[in-house]
């Protein structure tokens, strides 16, 4: 067993088929590994604090260069959409139409804005966005190794990949599939580029089109991190998979979410976790990532990270 794995944070519904698929992971090594990830909330932290960090959309709605009605209606959607978005009640069907109003009317009002192409920098240097702890191991090492990362992101694409930038982790394996502003020749925001991606269609139906997974056809072994039911199908467009191990973050309503999707007929191996941290450190499922590219590349160095901090963490295979 991966070490970081047996932390008391951790749930895994199978431990015996999620050991069987790390046992293979490995075997396959690291030339037919690719990482999959969504990023608002997964790869950047939740809370900090006890306070909650923003997701790429917060960033631009809660920036000086929205007018005060404009911030009142996006925070209105805000506060109307996202208990929906997670309410552990609802189908995915009566989601999907709701996410689509949501991010249709949130991209309408920030086209409205007159959002300038050059202040992305600055916009994202002001905000209180910040990436779990661990990711610079977590891509400095698949950076070293040429281990793909596929940023799959209903957020914001420009803003994604400014904190990355910022960040000095936007690496050459990094390719990243998001909503992206469309600016007209002054470099003005006028609208958002389709497909629109929402948290419910992170799958095939928006990634038709793009060569990404053929290309990558011969990387078979997958890694999936992400924080919501979404997130489950993002590696659907991966032609022949053969090991892929799921791993979900769970951040916001822990107790209610993590029994209801333990329960979800739709994901009936799943298991996630209870704890009550800010969901803030990656370091178990970087440490567990990077013992598995370890075994499997064998030259691994340590992480130099604490395993000590506090994780908020769902793990199982086949649904989280
Ligand atoms: N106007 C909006 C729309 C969505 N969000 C949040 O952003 C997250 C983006 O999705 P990921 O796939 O990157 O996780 C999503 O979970 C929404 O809650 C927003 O803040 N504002």
């Amino acid at each position: 067993m991966v070490p970081e794995l047996e932390k008391a944070t951790v749930r895994i519904q199978q431990p015996e088929r999620v050991l069987g698929t790390i046992r293979a992971i490995k075997e396959q090594g690291i030339n037919k590994l690719q990482v999959i990830s969504d990023f608002d909330m997964t790869l950047s932290r939740f809370g900090c604090n006890g306070r909650r960090c923003p997701t790429s959309h917060n960033i631009l709605d809660n920036s000086r260069v929205i007018s005060e009605d404009g911030k009142k209606k996006l925070r209105d959607l805000l506060h109307y959409y996202y208990p929906i978005e997670i309410d552990p009640n609802r189908t995915l069907e009566e989601k999907r139409p709701l996410m689509v109003e949501w991010w249709t009317r949130a991209h309408e009002l920030l086209s409205q804005q007159k959002i300038q192409k050059g202040d992305i920098a600055q916009i994202v240097r002001e905000s209180d966005v910040m990436l779990r702890d661990g990711f610079n191991e977590l891509f400095d090492q698949l950076h070293k190794y040429n281990i793909p990362l596929f940023i799959f992101s209903a957020g914001v694409g420009d803003i994604l990949e400014e904190i990355i930038r910022q960040a000095n982790v936007f690496y050459s394996n990094v390719n990243v599939v998001s909503n992206y502003m469309d600016f007209d020749d002054n470099g003005v925001l006028t609208r958002f580029k389709g497909p629109l991606i929402h948290t419910y269609n992170k799958n095939n139906s928006v990634l038709q089109g793009t060569e990404y997974f053929q290309q990558l056809s011969t990387r078979t072994s997958i890694i999936l991190l992400g924080d919501s039911m979404g997130d489950l199908t993002m590696a659907d467009g991966v032609p022949s998979v053969e090991n892929i191990l799921k791993i979900g973050f769970l951040n916001d309503k822990v107790g209610v979410r993590s029994s209801r999707l333990a329960s979800a007929p739709a994901f009936p191996r799943c298991e996630a976790s209870g704890d009550s941290g800010e969901g803030q450190a990656a370091v178990p499922v970087i440490q567990g990532v990077q013992e598995i590219l370890q075994a499997a590349g064998g030259c691994m160095e340590g992480l130099g990270v604490s395993a000590e901090l506090p994780v908020r963490l769902g793990l199982c295979q086949g649904g989280y």
